[in-house]
């Protein structure tokens, strides 16, 4: 049965008209997890979460979530009556009150019956315990982010939606930043709408990707598969890679790494996992992935895997971008276009890939 039908997940149909623009979507997302909207600016992420939340009017359209209708014919709840919380690029809170009153505040409107997360939780997962009595020009960047997602966790939202709630924050608290958002998704059972124009944020955190063009889906499925469709933007340039599932299966505590196995067979990674059988997923970057004819032996590499070409693209002027087929895994590797031509490289091609990086990313 589809999500929809069983009365779980967010269903929207959305029309809006700005002058110059035209946005004209159907989603079907899945009721748990994050869901990513990533597209390139202006093709209508923030037009369409603040038509899910009712800020903006979309005629004609309908949103329902987890079985609960907010828009559909001539019935409209109003944004205040919908559960939901919304995060912005940069947290909005009231700079007369200390943190913990601008959390309370927000949970004053939920109905009792309603609160579904408790305080204790928000602050305990976004780890701002200790922040507490400050006010909000003495936080940092970073921990005001982190201030204003427990804000929006406490009001025990049906639906979490973030437009780009890393953009206004540097590289370093992007990263620091990054683990309460997948301890978010790991711990909660609220469906997260996130806005991102940046594929290493979608790769971390997206189950579910809707990627947008001009105001339209160009697709939406499950993030590892779209993330490696050579058809599709977000499996070109630098920052392309694979998401694979994979298990904590051994430690070598001589040398610090930990062993992983997947479809495609196994993986070494300094220091990850914290106990064996524990599940994890893991990204490879197709830049950190190299290709050879004949397994080689006097390498540094120690991931090498057997694996078959399944499709090849351009990848700007000088690269190309390999498909590839590990043990029923998907991977990609990002070579020169010259490499790929000297190695005769085609579909249906047997190659020993190099994995030289890997990262645990849940
Ligand atoms: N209130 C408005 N009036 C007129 N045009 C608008 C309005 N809001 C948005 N637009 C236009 O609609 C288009 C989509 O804007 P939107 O903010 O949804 O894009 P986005 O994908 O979120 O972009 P970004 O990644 O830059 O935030 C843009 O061309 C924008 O200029």
């Amino acid at each position: 049965m589809s999500d929809a039908a069983a009365g779980t997940g967010v269903q929207a149909r959305l029309k809006v008209e700005h002058p110059g623009f035209s946005l004209d979507i159907a989603l079907d997302l899945p009721g748990r997890g994050v869901s990513a909207l990533f597209g390139p600016s202006g093709c209508g992420k923030t037009t369409c979460l603040r038509a899910i939340a009712g800020l903006l009017r979309a005629p004609g359209g309908s949103v329902v979530v987890n079985g609960e209708c907010w828009q559909d014919g001539a019935r409209f709840v109003p944004t205040h009556r919908r559960a939901l919380g919304y995060v912005f690029q940069e947290a909005r809170l009231f700079a007369h009150l200390d943190v913990r009153r601008n959390l309370e505040y927000g949970i004053r409107r939920v109905a009792t019956a309603q609160r579904r997360v408790p305080l204790a939780q928000a602050v305990e997962l976004l780890g701002i315990g200790h922040l507490l009595a400050r006010r909000p020009d003495t936080l940092s960047g970073g921990e005001r982010q982190r201030v204003g997602i427990a804000r929006a966790l406490a009001t025990s939202p049906r639906l979490l939606l973030m437009d780009e709630p890393l953009a206004s924050l540097d590289l370093q608290r992007k990263r620091e930043i990054l683990p309460y958002l997948e301890r978010l998704h790991a711990e909660l059972d609220i469906p997260v709408i996130y806005v991102s124009h940046a594929a290493d944020e979608v790769a971390r955190l997206a189950d579910h990707l809707v990627l947008m063009e001009a105001g339209r889906v160009l697709a939406s499925g499950p993030a590892p598969a779209l993330m490696t469709r050579l058809d599709l933007p977000l499996a070109h340039g630098d920052t392309a890679g694979a998401v694979v599932d994979a298990t904590v299966t051994g430690f070598d505590a001589a040398f610090g790494l930990t062993q992983l196995a997947f479809a495609g067979g196994t993986l070494w990674l300094p220091h990850g996992g914290s106990r064996i059988g524990l599940a994890v997923r893991v990204r490879i970057q197709a830049r950190d992935v190299s290709l050879t004819l004949t397994p080689q032996a006097d390498t540094s590499v120690l991931n090498i895997l057997p694996a078959t070409v399944t499709d090849l693209a351009q990848d700007g002027p000088a690269q190309v971008m390999v498909g590839l087929d590990v043990g029923g895994a998907r991977l990609l590797a990002r070579i020169t276009r010259k490499s790929a031509a000297l190695l005769r490289l085609r579909e249906g091609a047997a190659v020993h890939a190099q994995v030289k990086g890997v990262a645990i990313v849940d």
